[in-house]
């Protein structure tokens, strides 16, 4: 098993300006989320959201254990935890607790929870918990969030190519959760763009995690960037980018995808979103 904890900085619009390809690759995008067996996390020091794939081997649990690193004791001393299963079936046991964990299902894990243990059921079609946690303040209690249960939000229409679902899973308007926001969004076949007309939310920041995409050469065109100064990243599927709160965030695909979006600010307002018009893209 490997841990990997990787740190992104935060940047203002005006480092990116001269960002080339790879540069903005570099600072932006993570390039692997899933690699069985091991964890791999990003630390981003906007709003210290820490981001990333857990991808047990059967019968080989997995543990993220962080302290030095976070200056605490355990990793969720001072933070919660959300969490959604893109692949096979699994469980998480917090603290002695077990609970299974099918394709979809979700979890929010409140502060001090010490031990939060993964797993899969099978090598062959592991679980690949996408995590994401942000700093806390108060513990709230553990949640399982099942698909079924997730706020399912229609948007778009087939006309604009951006007919979808968007699933809140971690919402303040139906749970307790100090910061964190967390959801997937799933396009409908034939349909490109999420996220258009785009939006900036100065008050919080956002991850995507794009994934399903609809053929092995599936791209999504992701784009960031001030509204008057968008540049874009192709994307994999499985791959992340780190939206910081000045930035759109929106994208196009070759074909449907789907995508988990987390976010952490000072809000928990889901629509409390500036709207960009379209006059005003470059
Ligand atoms: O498809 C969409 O539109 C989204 O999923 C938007 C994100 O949820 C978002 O950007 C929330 O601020
Ligand atoms: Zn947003």
């Amino acid at each position: 098993m490997s841990f990997k904890m990787v740190t992104r900085y935060a940047h203002s619009p005006k480092d990116i300006q001269h960002y080339d390809t790879k540069e903005l690759r570099d600072e932006f995008l993570m390039d692997k989320i899933f690699s069985l067996g091991d964890i791999l996390l990003t630390y981003t020091y906007n709003d210290r959201m820490i981001f990333g794939g857990v991808t047990p081997k059967a019968g080989e649990p997995l543990e993220i254990k962080l302290d030095k690193d976070l200056g605490v004791d355990y990793f969720l001393q001072r933070r919660e935890l959300g969490f959604i299963n893109i692949g096979g079936s699994g469980s998480v046991t917090i603290d002695g607790q077990k609970d299974n964990i099918v394709k979809h299902d979700g979890y929010y894990i409140g502060m001090g929870a010490k031990h939060v243990v993964f797993e899969s059921d099978s090598s062959d079609d592991p679980a690949k918990f996408y995590v994401v946690s942000t700093p806390a303040h108060k513990t709230y209690p553990n949640k399982k969030l099942p698909f079924k249960d997730a706020i399912a939000m229609p948007m778009g229409n087939q006309k604009d190519m951006n007919k979808r679902t968007i699933y809140k899973y971690i919402d303040a308007s139906s749970m307790d959760t100090c910061q964190l926001q967390m959801g997937y969004t799933v396009l409908e076949p034939g349909n490109g763009w999420n996220t258009m007309p785009c939006h900036t939310h100065a008050r919080r920041m956002e991850t995507y995690m794009y994934c399903e995409f609809g053929s092995k050469d599936t791209r999504v065109f992701h784009f960031m960037g001030k509204p008057d100064e968008s540049k874009h990243i192709v994307l994999e599927p499985e791959q992340a980018v780190v939206n910081p709160s000045w930035s759109i965030h929106c994208g196009v695909g070759t074909t449907s995808y789907s995508f988990i979006w987390a976010m952490c600010g000072e809000n928990q307002t889901y629509d409390d979103m500036d709207m960009v018009d379209m006059h005003d893209l470059r």
